[in-house]
């Protein structure tokens, strides 16, 4: 029987670009708040055992799921950065799961994610013991401003753009995070903290609609995207 596989989806920020009074990650898309959409394309993967998700300590909007799909759906409170509430949610995954289990961490704020993705990236982390995250190579010009002008076009040869899930193992993953924010240096995605530990996690070219929705352009184009899924 292959092993279970954890999620962690960091839901305690505050959507300060995004603007308003609601948190973006209970805003409505097609029918549903984006982390209910994130949270269930996770839960719907056969080898994804259950979900532990960071909120706010003041957060009003969590609608107290404790499962979905059949599957646990646990809470812990988050901190002031991302990584600290990855960092408080792995350490409130319950305490059976041994520090080999298989983390995928996903933005509560991105709620197009496919399973044909979380499937290529399950393959990839658990080829090897680097880890692997999903993202897309760089396909625009990259230009560097300043004063809303260019000053420079940058090289971007062998850039990639980072998305979620990052998938890594427990204890790797948490002892990475852990060195990082006793070093005070905030890293803003699992994938740098593991790098900062001597990892080389593997690269998965993933869907380019994985979108973060962080201004309320990007809702519109979650809802357009999930809308159509539908259809
Ligand atoms: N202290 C934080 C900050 C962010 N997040 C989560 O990390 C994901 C990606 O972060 P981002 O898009 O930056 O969300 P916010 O921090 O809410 O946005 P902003 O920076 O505009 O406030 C989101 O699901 C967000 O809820 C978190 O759990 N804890
Ligand atoms: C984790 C992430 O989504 C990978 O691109 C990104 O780093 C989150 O950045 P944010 O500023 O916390 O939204």
């Amino acid at each position: 029987m292959p092993a279970m596989i954890w999620a962690v989806l960091p839901a305690a920020g505050r959507g300060q670009r995004f603007g308003g009074d609601t948190p973006k990650q209970y805003l409505h898309a097609a029918g549903k708040p984006l982390i209910e959409h994130a949270l269930s394309a996770l839960l719907r993967h056969p080898r994804v055992a259950g979900a532990m998700v960071a909120l706010s300590a003041d957060d009003t909007s969590w609608p107290g799921w404790t499962q979905l799909h059949g599957k646990p759906v646990l809470r812990c409170v988050g901190g002031g950065e991302r990584a600290d509430s990855v960092l408080a949610a792995l350490r409130a995954l319950p305490a059976e799961l041994d520090g080999d289990t298989l983390v995928l961490v996903h933005d509560a704020a991105r709620p197009n994610l496919r399973g044909e993705d979380i499937e290529r990236l399950i393959l990839a982390a658990e080829a090897g013991d680097q880890g692997a995250i999903l993202g897309a190579p760089l396909r625009d010009t990259l230009k560097r401003a300043g004063e809303g002008r260019i000053l420079a076009t940058e090289p971007r040869g062998g850039l990639w753009r980072a998305f979620t899930p990052q998938a890594f193992r427990r204890a790797a993953l948490t002892a990475a995070l852990a060195d990082a924010a006793a070093a005070g240096v905030v890293v803003t995605d699992e994938a740098s903290a593991m790098e900062r530990a001597g990892f080389r996690p593997r690269l998965v070219e993933g869907r380019e609609d994985n979108l973060k929705v962080t201004t309320p352009a990007d809702l519109a184009l979650a809802q357009f995207l999930l809308q159509s899924d539908r259809e």
